[in-house]
């Protein structure tokens, strides 16, 4: 049977295990812990309450150019620019606030003035008292998982020969507006241009310059669009532009513009010869119909104008 010592003993130790001097520990900078995250190939550091670094590992002072011996003793704001310096003790703070684990990702500059995306993880730790007295962190560089995201993103949304937005993104944007229209918050139009005798430039210059053609036309196109205005490559030759907040009116007046801004100008060929391009456009407008209905009608006021000759606006 165990007595009262014994029993009190016990229970330090096992308050010692649950709440063991990890500020004193982490100071201490004990040899066996040095290697251990030495190993780690993951820049670590632990700081206390005060924002001072108590200690780091190699991949740290790799990853932050700064010796063990130059870190150690400063805080963020000897080490940093106060911009950078600032968002570091805001979150710091954050988590001693409300102690326990944090996660966020940061867009930084390396001190050689390289964009960097990096995730830090950071855990807070008390003293014997309970109290909080620092933080362990560690980061992760996410900057080539960044780069491939945004890669992906934009294969994802946009068309990769005019880097307009491809017709899934298109349509999902458009469907915004048309929502946005359908509670009555504002006016939509959608334009369906088609380029016209595409396929003689085709024959003509082969289907290099008809790629080149169909990149100038796009160019043309956002240089002529408003802001709201959403460009889509819609198909091969065919281009939709989802038009919003602007009148019945204004929208025909606009879309008689972007007939005549592409009719007016020319694309110069390797010869130097010019190379004059036209499109149909056919407009249709928000009367309570859904977003396909859109599309449709103006399909049906484009083959209007393809009739009347080509290089027209026609409105269903
Ligand atoms: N170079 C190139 N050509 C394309 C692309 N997509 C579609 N086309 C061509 O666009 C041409 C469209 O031809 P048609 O539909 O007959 O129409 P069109 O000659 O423009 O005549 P209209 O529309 O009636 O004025 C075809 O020759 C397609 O091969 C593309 O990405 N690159």
């Amino acid at each position: 049977m165990k007595n009262n010592s014994s029993k009190k003993a016990s229970s330090n130790l096992v308050s010692e295990l649950i709440q063991p001097d990890l500020l004193s520990f982490l100071s201490n900078n004990s040899p066996v812990l040095q290697l251990m995250i030495d190993t780690l190939p993951v820049p670590i550091f632990y700081k206390d309450i005060a924002g001072v670094y108590l200690g780091c590992n190699k991949a740290f002072e790799e990853f932050i150019k700064l010796t063990r011996k130059q870190l150690i003793g400063r805080s963020v704001y000897e080490l940093f620019d106060k911009e950078l310096a600032d968002v570091y003790q805001q979150a710091d703070q954050a988590l001693f606030d409300s102690p326990g684990n944090q996660v966020y990702e940061k867009q930084i500059k390396s001190l050689q003035g390289d964009d960097l995306f990096v995730k830090f993880h950071k855990t807070s730790f008390m003293d014997t008292d309970g109290n909080v007295a620092g933080l362990i962190g560690v980061i992760f560089d996410i900057t080539e998982q960044k780069r491939l995201e945004a890669v992906l993103t934009k294969h994802a949304t946009l068309d990769d020969l005019t880097g307009l937005y491809n017709r899934r993104e298109g349509l999902r944007q458009g469907e915004i507006h048309h929502k946005i229209a359908s509670r009555g918050g504002s006016q939509l139009a959608v334009f369906m241009l088609d380029v016209d005798y595409f396929k003689q430039v085709n024959d003509r210059y082969g289907h290099i310059v008809g790629d080149k053609a169909l990149q100038f036309i796009a160019k043309k196109l956002l240089s002529t669009s408003r802001m709201n205005d959403v460009l889509i490559r819609y198909g091969g030759e065919e281009f939709l532009i989802i038009v919003s907040g602007t009148s019945e009116g204004d929208a025909a007046v606009l879309a008689e513009y972007y007939r005549e801004t592409l009719a007016n100008s020319a694309m110069s060929l390797d010869d130097g010869k010019q190379l004059r391009l036209t499109v149909s456009i056919g407009v249709s407008y928000f009367r309570q119909q859904n977003l396909q209905t859109m599309i449709h009608q103006a399909d049906t006021a484009l083959y209007e104008a393809k009739g009347r000759n080509r290089n027209t606006v026609c409105s269903f």
